[in-house]
């Protein structure tokens, strides 16, 4: 072989691209009332299957279904409340005075003239959501009937865990309740075990309950 047909050297591997930083679950910073900001940033809490995308809900986080849960009625799948804007009460009633919450915001949720066309029912719904010393949340719901007659309504939080590994997972408490399987067309049965393990899909709803708000 001549000097002049000699293989030139292979090309350099190229380097991986720089991995993004993660944000951290919680932020510190001062809001521009000069008070201090908490930002909690949850990026895992959420399904892989998330489309931030109006008018698709969030799968993430606490959606809250009202006037409905999932599809048991004849609105959009878990109700119009978790795709609406929500407004701060700036003068919430006080916590009481036993209670171990530092900080609370209260939410309010009041029907528009369009959702009242689908929904025609008027209520307020007061969501407030409390913060504990050891970092626990709580929430609470209140709904006001502020019509003239009475409603029924379903509800339901949506919590979406983060887990690591799902066959660490375990759920108790839920014997002896009726649940519909989703994946067994709604058909009911009564779970008999002390705890559900997730081996494969599961999709069941527990123990329905119906209100009524006169
Ligand atoms: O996709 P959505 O509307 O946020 O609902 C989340 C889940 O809600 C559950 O109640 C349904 O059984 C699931 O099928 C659905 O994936």
């Amino acid at each position: 072989m001549s000097a002049d047909k000699v293989a030139p050297p292979p090309p350099s591997p190229t380097p991986p691209p720089p991995s993004r930083p993660r944000p951290r679950p919680v932020e510190f910073s001062k809001g521009v009332n000069g008070l201090d900001k908490v930002v909690l940033r949850e990026s895992r809490g959420s399904s892989a299957e998330s489309i931030f995308k109006p008018p698709k809900a969030i799968r993430g986080g606490i959606p809250i279904c009202f006037p409905q849960f999932s599809n048991h009625g004849s609105l959009e799948q878990h109700g119009f409340a978790r795709n609406r804007v929500w407004s701060i009460d700036n003068d919430p009633a006080p916590l009481p005075t036993n209670s171990t919450s530092k900080a609370c915001v209260d939410l309010i949720f009041k029907p528009s003239d369009d959702d009242l066309k689908i929904w025609p029912h008027s209520f307020e719904f007061r969501l407030r959501v409390a913060l504990g010393p050891g970092g626990d949340l709580m929430l609470t719901s209140r709904i006001r009937n502020t019509d003239a007659k009475p409603f029924t309504f379903t509800f339901a939080y949506h919590t979406y865990f983060s887990v690591s590994d799902i066959s660490e997972v375990r759920v108790e408490g839920l014997e002896t309740l009726d649940y519909l399987d989703n994946l067994q067309n709604k058909e009911r049965f009564t779970e008999q075990g002390d705890a559900i393990t997730f081996e494969s899909e599961v999709c069941s709803k527990f123990h329905l309950f119906l209100f009524s708000l006169l």
